[in-house]
């Protein structure tokens, strides 16, 4: 049996489209967030340098807000394609661009530095070209931040 070597949606990217300062693949001073599309959910990883201190021992908000921007984005274009029927596995890029329109970040509990964040997506809803995903920030099993986007597809 063959394990899922999937790329991560940023990798699919085009190159001309791969500069984003969150997520970019071809920004080498960005975070490079990479989202995986896993069943019928997105996950991605960060460990926050200390640069991005709010107090002490705590991860800066905005931080922790353009983390869930860019995993927002990501997780829409990838449950655009799943709606689609398009197999990420199988494209070189991904057909489909979504930016962001709205994103509301309800912070919960201080994000600890020191420990790799994970990013949890899921899709609420798609109408037309809207798409919305909830999503969730943890540390451990703490959730730090609850998301919510709504990502806009761009027309073609
Ligand atoms: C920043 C670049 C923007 C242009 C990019 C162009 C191409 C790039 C394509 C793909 C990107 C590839 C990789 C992604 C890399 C990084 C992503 C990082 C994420 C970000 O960091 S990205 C930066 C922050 N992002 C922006 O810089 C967006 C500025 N903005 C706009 O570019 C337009 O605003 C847009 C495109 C969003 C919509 O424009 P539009 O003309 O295509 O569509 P329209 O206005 O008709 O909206 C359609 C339906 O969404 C509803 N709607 C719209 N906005 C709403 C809101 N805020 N709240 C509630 N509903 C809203 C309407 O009410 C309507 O609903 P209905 O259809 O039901 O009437």
């Amino acid at each position: 049996m063959m394990h899922n070597k999937s790329k991560a949606i940023q990798d699919l990217y085009p190159d001309e489209l791969a500069h984003c300062y969150g997520c970019g693949k071809n920004n080498l001073d960005g975070y490079q967030l990479k989202t995986y599309l896993v069943g019928d959910e997105t996950i991605a990883h960060f460990l926050p340098d200390e640069k991005f201190t709010a107090l002490p021992g705590s991860v800066y908000g905005g931080l922790v807000a353009s983390l869930l921007d860019c995993h927002g984005t990501g997780s829409a274009a990838a449950f655009v394609c799943v709606q689609e029927n398009i197999n990420l596995n199988e494209v070189e890029t991904i057909p489909v661009r979504c930016v962001t329109a709205s994103l509301k970040v309800d912070f919960k509990a201080p994000t600890p530095m020191g420990v790799e964040l994970k990013l949890r997506g899921k899709l609420q809803s798609i109408e037309g070209r809207k798409i919305w995903v909830d999503m969730t920030l943890s540390a451990d099993d703490t959730i730090c931040a609850t998301g919510e986007i709504l990502a806009i597809k761009i027309k073609d």
